[in-house]
């Protein structure tokens, strides 16, 4: 009897043994297998699987479409049940001559692969599934309804993952792809399974699932959001700019991933990895990330038990606490066998991760003078805290900290692992963030386009919190009474209006012209507040507290203040600003505001201070901070910074008539010449450290970070004599802000203050994150640079374009240095324009970057125009045999070139003969760097020829070439300068 017989007189039976028990799975399976052959199409499928039916017509259905398909398709279908079914569940039936299932050709799409493993993935997905959703939703193939579609709980795990199956093939080929390349990482390492030492006992498990539940909930929303509406941080999360920085400089981008990972490690034996940026790049932000895929099981797979802590929190805790409790109390607390859960923390270090946000706001700065290593001793919370990241406690354990810049000194940069920096969103980045708040793509559109119109708001915008601060109030943005927003003054303001306004009883009618005046009792309430937390270091506050400053619920209600849940034992409110940048703000509001303050209070905002305390033997541990014992350490404290920030840019003539309201002019005007004072003073002080130059070198400054800081400072009042001013007595030929965190914020003041320069200036900007937008915003300075270096500063061809469209109407500026960023043939034709206009262009340095040999034709074109140039710079490039026979073409008549380096650019003896031309009939050039290239002596023959026709040349560098010692011995002896 053929197989097309047998399931003819078998119906009954096959049907009763499909049905078995009423599940699913008997059917589902074998539908699995008839996919993976091919035996039945998708639509096929459909069609047997349809939910409302009862399971007997389902399978009914497919009894007839195999039956109609013919034998072939019979034969495949007995083979699949006899797979399929258990044995006594066969028993009776007659499968014939059976068929072997055949694995097919692999499949050309990932689609089709999914259906051609389905038997196989429904195996593998089966314990598995949560880490394959993560990965889809992180990856955004996958929305959480989605998920959430998968998981309903009336599903078996083996239904759940069909539907994920079937949703990815629905999704398409990028889902499909994702979601194999997951499946193709090696299995994870599960410390279950890792090593027989490491199998946690079934309480550690519970243990674990309880923490991973806690640190989920905790992290699932942002709590910028908190009292504006709900972001889930799955809908809002935006991968930031992160880099790590090697030993030598250079940089290298990142992904969340890697943040715990080897790359950019500089010290084996240290086990804290820093994430430093500046306030409201996204630190917080970033952790609670990586906590939420710890907790889904989607990222740090390796990590048992990860510790999230907030020093925010850890300020406020003043017992004295042993690790244990630490871990315990401020974490999670075991339900069974504390004991064991400990130890086995003590036992396993490599698979436990600390993180600590904020670093910056621990009430003490990091030292490492007291040692302590006992994970049972009580000690106040600093003691505990140190010793974890230097490694005397818990050595092994990886900690994650986050911190601003400034608050990170030598003394702990001896125990970090990396430093990873975290430099806000990139241009890309804003876009995706917009998108993904607004749920209608055409008011994304406009607030994008607005935002891209407006160079210093897109600035602004490489903050985080300023981008959401900036979408959250676009309402008051595009009604626009005050103007398009410059500052970040401007936009905190914006942000006041937008809550007032939340809450005002008349919403939609708008806030009226006094609106800060109806509101002053409350801006004056919660300044005080504000100004003396950051006075005292502290960032949250007790139901007393408020009391105590006399702020109601319903200036709570407001939703500057929000409830901080305190996971601590201590089941009392708190609370804490929305951000710390906005409790800078309000702390600002107030010193401008209160009539009562006396008259140092700006003054002491600007002036230089000391907060670290030395030691932990100073009795102030947890207490707020004696600012008597303060001593030595220059670290002023940035949220001060921030807030004398904005303290100058609330008394910008720009909103006098906001604050005219609220303050007398007189008052006003006091407090305008206190600032303009006090800045005044702050940069004699930088000048005068500035040294006498050495003979034969130029004057040069260079400047700290704080220099930076009043110069933002000054942008804020936006008073152009005042920058004038400031700029009247800098007398430097060169400006050195290297490493000073400078991003297009910063570019915009610099720009503002640094076009009143009495006289051009170098102006060095090396490792920092200019990018494009910054190089736009430098523009207005361009006319007062000679020379400007951008090393490593992730600039591309599009910022080129705009810098120089501008720089070539820039009489003073002679030399760029762009070393590592990220450039490539297409802004060669810039520079093209720019040598063949400029005739007093001195210097293109443009190392380690992406030009070919067709970005050096392009060179070519413009280098034989010009008569100017004295340096170019090639290093690191790709330009070739081709590239350096165009450039020494172009550069035979040059009379100015000294300099050439076409060091590490796949240079062989085709390209030495072609410069050997060149050097034949050059008489200016005097060094020509050729190291690490791929010349053969039968390349140096031609050069040493035809350095026998030139005098000028003083040096030709060859190392690292296709030379043995020998010939390099000889070749030296021929031509004595050749070095090798
Ligand atoms: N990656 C991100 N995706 C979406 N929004 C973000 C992101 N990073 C930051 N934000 C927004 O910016 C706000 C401020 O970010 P966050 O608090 O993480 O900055 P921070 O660097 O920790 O600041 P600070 O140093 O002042 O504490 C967040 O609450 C959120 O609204």
């Amino acid at each position: 009897m053929n197989a097309q017989q047998l399931i003819l007189k078998q119906r009954a039976e096959l049907l009763a043994v499909l049905c078995g028990g009423g599940s699913d799975e008997p059917l589902e399976s074998v539908l699995d297998l008839l996919l993976a052959q091919e035996v039945l199409v998708w639509e096929d499928y459909l069609r047997v699987r349809v939910a409302e039916k009862p399971l007997c017509a389902n399978i009914r259905q497919l009894l007839d479409l195999v039956y109609d398909k013919g034998e072939d398709a019979c034969s495949y279908f007995l083979a699949a049940i006899e797979q399929e079914l258990a044995e006594e569940q066969k028993a009776g039936l007659c499968f014939g001559n059976g068929c072997v299932m055949v694995g097919k050709d692999r499949p050309a799409t990932a689609t089709s692969t999914l259906l051609a493993d389905r038997p196989m993935l429904v195996r593998r997905l089966r314990d598995n599934i949560d880490g394959a959703l993560n990965i889809l939703l992180t990856t955004g193939c996958f929305s959480i309804k989605d998920c959430d579609s998968v998981q309903l709980p009336v599903y078996t795990p083996s239904q759940q993952v069909r539907r994920l199956l079937d949703q990815v093939k629905f999704k398409g080929e990028t889902a499909a792809k994702t979601l194999l390349e997951y499946l193709e990482q090696p299995e994870p390492t599960s410390p279950i399974s890792a090593e027989k030492e490491n199998t946690p006992s079934a309480d550690c498990l519970v243990y674990q699932k309880k923490l991973r539940s806690s640190v989920a909930s905790q992290s699932l929303f942002l709590s910028t959001y908190g009292g504006t509406g709900r972001f889930s941080l799955d809908d809002i999360y935006t991968d930031g700019h992160l880099e790590v920085m090697n030993s030598s400089g250079e940089t290298t981008t990142l992904g969340l991933e890697d943040v715990v990972g080897p790359m950019g490690t500089l010290n084996e034996d240290a086990d804290t990895v820093l994430v430093s940026g500046e306030a409201g790049s996204g630190k917080s932000t970033l952790v609670q990330r990586l906590h939420l895929l710890w907790a889904r099981e989607a990222l740090l797979l390796n990590t048992f038990l990860l510790f999230p802590f907030s020093c925010r929190k850890l300020n406020a805790e003043h017992r004295e606490l042993s690790l244990k409790e630490l871990l315990f109390l401020h974490c999670c607390w075991p339900d069974r066998n504390q004991d064991e859960v400990f130890q086995f923390i003590l036992d396993h270090p490599h698979l436990v991760l600390f993180t600590f946000d904020g670093l910056d706001e621990f009430k003490l700065g990091f030292t490492d003078e007291e040692r302590h290593c006992c994970p049972t001793k009580q000690v106040p919370i600093p003691v505990l805290l140190f010793n974890l990241l230097q490694g005397t406690l818990m050595k092994g354990v990886m900690k994650v900290v986050t911190s601003r810049p400034h608050a990170v000194g030598p003394s702990l940069k001896r125990y970090l692992r990396k430093e990873v920096l975290l430099k806000g969103f990139s241009p890309g980045g804003i876009d995706c963030f917009v998108k993904k708040h607004y749920s209608d793509p055409a008011m994304a559109t406009r607030v994008i386009e607005s935002v891209q119109g407006n160079t210093a708001l897109l600035g602004l915008c490489h903050i985080p919190v300023f981008c959401w601060i900036v979408i959250k109030c676009y309402q008051e943005l595009l009604a626009g009474q005050d103007g398009i927003p410059q500052t970040i003054t401007d936009v905190y303001l914006l942000v006041l209006q937008h809550f007032f306004q939340r809450k005002s009883s008349q919403p939609q009618s708008g806030l009226g012209k006094a609106w800060l005046a109806e509101h002053l009792d409350t801006v004056l309430k919660l300044g005080e507040l504000a100004l003396e937390g950051l006075q005292t270091s502290c960032y949250v506050f007790s139901g007393y507290e408020l009391q105590r400053n006399r702020i109601t619920e319903q200036d709570v209600g407001i939703g500057f203040l929000i409830y901080c849940s305190d996971i601590s034992v201590n089941d009392c409110k708190r609370y804490e600003f929305l951000h710390i940048t906005l409790q800078c703000f309000f702390a600002a509001l107030y010193v401008i505001l209160n009539r009562n303050n006396d008259r140092s209070a700006i003054s002491r905002l600007f002036q230089p201070r000391n907060r670290q305390v030395s030691g932990l033997s100073q009795s102030c541990l947890g207490q707020c901070m004696d600012h008597s014992v303060e001593e030595s350490h220059e670290a002023e404290t940035a949220n001060l910074q921030i807030t004398a920030q904005f303290v100058s840019g609330l008394l910008s003539q720009r909103h006098n008539n906001l604050l005219l309201e609220c303050c007398p002019a007189a008052v006003r005007e006091r407090n305008v010449k206190q600032v303009v004072k006090s800045l005044s003073k702050r940069m004699q002080r930088h000048f005068k450290s500035i040294p006498r130059p050495v003979e034969g070198e130029k004057k040069s400054m260079h400047a700290m970070p704080s220099f930076v800081w009043l110069i933002k400072c000054i942008y804020e009042l936006q008073d152009n004599s005042i920058a004038q001013d400031a700029m009247a007595k800098l007398d430097v030929e060169h400006l050195k802000l290297t490493y000073c965190n400078i991003g297009p914020v910063e570019c915009t003041a610099l720009a503002y203050v640094l076009k009143n320069l009495r006289k051009p200036v170098g102006l060095q900007l090396d490792n920092n994150s200019v990018g494009d937008v910054g190089v736009e915003q430098l523009l207005p300075c361009l006319p007062m640079c000679h020379s400007l270096y951008l090393r490593n500063n992730n600039i591309s061809d599009e910022g080129i374009r705009k810098l120089l469209e501008k720089g070539i109407e820039c009489e003073n500026f002679q030399k760029i240095a762009l070393f590592n960023n990220k450039l490539t043939d297409t802004c060669t034709q810039y520079f093209s324009c720019l040598l063949k206009s400029k005739q007093n262009f001195l210097a293109l340095r443009l190392g380690n970057n992406n030009i070919t040999s067709v970005g050096a034709e392009q060179l070519a074109e413009g280098l034989s125009y010009n008569q100017s140039l004295q340096f170019l710079g090639l290093w690191g490039n790709k330009v070739g045999d081709r590239g350096a026979e165009v450039l020494a073409d172009a550069l035979t008549n040059s009379k100015t070139l000294i300099w050439l380096s076409l060091v590490d650019n796949g240079v062989g003896s085709a390209g030495a003969c072609a410069l050997a031309k060149f050097i034949r009939q050059n008489k200016s050039l005097e060094e020509l760097w050729l190291n690490k290239n791929s010349i053969c002596k039968e390349g140096v023959d031609c050069l040493i020829e035809a350095l026998k026709m030139n005098t000028s040349v003083k040096k030709v560098w060859l190392r690292g070439n296709n030379l043995s010692p020998q010939e390099e011995e000889q070749l030296s002896q021929q031509e004595c300068r050749l070095t090798f």
